[in-house]
């Protein structure tokens, strides 16, 4: 991981993360397109993607998840969601800076973690930003309030900079059920070709 990364250097890639995911209208009709060509009895089975998302990232990428799998999606919500302020990790004082000092704050409470028909779920995607090299623990109530037996776990990850590090390790540590495979992980504004490559080989 690059929980190292001074902020300096996290603060320049992700004004640059959010230029590039601005971009995101030409990609629209390829997006409507590959829904068409999509066969939804491709055998991929029942997929569920779960992810958060505080600045919209993930959120593309699982959308694209969805899309290539003909997947539901399911949106982790704090029940105080995150500010701009919030999530600003130059100031100190600021929540995710406070979360991050003291991990006894990083319980976060979501509006829900409970999934409509989670025992029909055989493979659940879980995405989230990399926060200081590790998941974004929005996730992390998630992981521990469900049981994961009998499904194939798959994490994904958007950064700026870093890799996955052992990110989906220690999700599947909290979670403790779950035949969890190896993650990867997008740049902030990915492309969904490179999303849709990834999922079509990882032979659903
Ligand atoms: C609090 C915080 C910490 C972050 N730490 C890292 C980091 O350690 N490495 C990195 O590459 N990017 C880091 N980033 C950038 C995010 O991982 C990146 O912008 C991600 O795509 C955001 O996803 P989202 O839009 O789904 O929230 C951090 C962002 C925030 C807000």
């Amino acid at each position: 991981g690059c929980g190292s990364n001074t902020s300096d250097t996290q603060a320049d890639s992700e004004d640059a993360a959010q230029t590039e995911s601005s971009d995101n209208t030409a990609q629209a009709d390829e997006q409507e397109s590959a829904e068409d060509n999509e066969d939804s009895s491709s055998g991929s089975g029942n997929v569920l993607v779960v992810y958060y998302s505080a600045t919209g990232n993930t959120e593309e990428v699982a959308n694209y998840i969805a899309d290539t799998t003909g997947g539901d999606l399911f949106e982790l919500e704090p029940v105080e969601p995150y500010t701009d302020d919030d999530l600003n990790w130059s100031d100190d004082n600021s929540r995710v800076s406070q979360e991050h000092e003291d991990e006894s704050l990083r319980d976060v409470e979501l509006v829900s973690t409970d999934v409509e028909n989670w025992d029909s779920y055989d493979t659940v995607f879980i995405g989230y930003p990399i926060w200081w090299g590790i998941a974004a623990w929005p996730v992390d109530s998630f992981v521990e309030n469900n049981d994961f037996t009998g499904k194939t776990v798959i994490p994904f990850c958007t950064s700026a900079s870093s890799g996955i590090g052992d990110s989906g390790q220690l999700l599947e540590e909290m979670a403790g059920t779950g035949d969890w495979q190896e993650g990867e992980r997008f740049r902030s504004g990915a492309d969904e070709a490179d999303v849709q490559e990834w999922v079509n080989g990882l032979g659903l």
